[in-house]
């Protein structure tokens, strides 16, 4: 059956005088997960600020500073299971241009080049699309997206002009941050510091580069950006235009996630937590929307290679005294898993949970 186009949040913003959202935006329509604890109350800091890591000290530290933020890392990924990496030696003038690139794009006319990017899947190289990236469901949410497979082979919307070099120059450059952290994870998994890069062939690394659009949203309190998920790769870096959005669920409550000007937001995702049994586990986010500014965050997802079958790692079975708690499969099956379901709620991880 063809799915019926839907038009864009950006299409629908720019009609005048929009005061209300159309119904099927609207919250009520959302899963129980969601409607739990509607978008904005409830929402702080219950347990203070997001924790902060120092790339630098990782990358160049002393070896006791070293050992500090492996230390430190270990509570992080346990407790928390997100943080925010500043000195991270990404060029602040690259991650502006990135966000200009990406707001160029969605600036393009629908007619010209998006068109072209439209109604793909998950493992087509370039989509542009609106609402979630699964398959159409009856409710709908206040985010147009483009995502580009930028790794292991390199794609790119051959317009706005010259934004396919400042891609391919931030997506190299997210790698490079990506493997020192895993790095660092790995020995504060008590492993070598290349394990998890070499067991999971992160060489050959899957990287999505994923741009979300959230224009203003007339009744901000009835609609969501995106609805409740965790990611599926190893670890998603994220960044933002200052406009704040994201929110986490720790403990049972959605905290906001404020972001750092200039920080990356690093996330745990679904492969991480079959890598390390569950010791580490992925995080539950979403993002809400506002009435007044456009945001528009940038979601670089990290995975192994596409043919990597992943399953708990044997090391850190504690040779074969604890089970393994996850099936293993292969991450472009457990993709094309994730992105036959709905994103609602569901994580693609208890299709694999033993
Ligand atoms: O916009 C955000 O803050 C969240 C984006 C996100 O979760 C995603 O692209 O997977
Ligand atoms: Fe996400």
């Amino acid at each position: 059956m063809a799915t019926p186009k839907v038009s864009t949040v950006k299409t629908l913003v720019e009609k005048p005088g929009l005061t209300h959202i159309p119904p099927t935006y609207a919250f009520q329509t959302r899963s129980a997960s969601d409607q739990e604890i509607p978008s904005n109350e409830a929402a702080g800091e219950p347990e203070g600020p997001i924790p902060i890591v120092d790339f630098s000290l990782l990358t160049s530290g002393t070896p006791d500073q070293r050992s500090t933020i492996i230390q430190d890392l270990r509570n992080i990924c346990q407790d928390w299971g997100c943080f925010m990496v500043i000195n991270h030696g990404v060029d602040e003038s690259l991650l502006n241009k990135i966000l200009d690139g990406c707001r160029e794009f969605f600036d393009l006319e629908d007619k010209e080049e998006k068109k072209e990017y439209e109604g793909k899947k998950i493992l087509d190289t370039i989509c542009y699309g609106t609402s979630t990236d699964g398959p159409p469901s009856e409710a709908l949410f206040w985010r147009d997206y483009l995502r580009v497979r930028v790794h292991p082979e390199f794609h790119s919307p051959r317009k706005p002009a010259g934004f396919s070099e400042v891609l391919a120059a931030f997506s190299e450059g997210v790698r490079g941050v990506v493997r020192d952290l895993l790095g660092g994870i790995s020995e504060s998994l008590g492993l070598e510091s290349s394990h998890i890069y070499r067991a999971l062939d992160v060489e050959s690394s899957l990287q999505l580069f994923v741009a979300n659009f959230y224009p203003p949203c007339p009744q901000p309190e009835l609609a969501l950006g995106l609805p409740s998920h965790t990611d599926p790769g190893l670890l998603t870096l994220l960044m933002q235009n200052g406009i704040n959005g994201l929110q986490l669920q720790r403990k049972g409550k959605w905290i906001n996630a404020n972001i750092i000007s200039g920080a990356f937001f690093v996330q745990i995702d679904d492969h991480l937590e079959v890598f390390t049994n569950g010791k580490y586990k992925s995080v539950t986010h979403r993002a809400v929307v506002n009435n007044k500014s456009t945001r528009i965050s940038i979601a670089v997802v990290n995975g192994p290679s596409l043919d990597t079958v992943v399953s708990p790692e044997l090391e850190l079975l504690g040779n074969g005294s604890h089970t393994a708690a996850y099936a293993e499969m292969k991450y472009k099956d457990y993709l094309e898993l994730r992105y036959k379901k709905s994103l609602n709620g569901n994580s693609t991880l208890n299709h694999i949970k033993i």
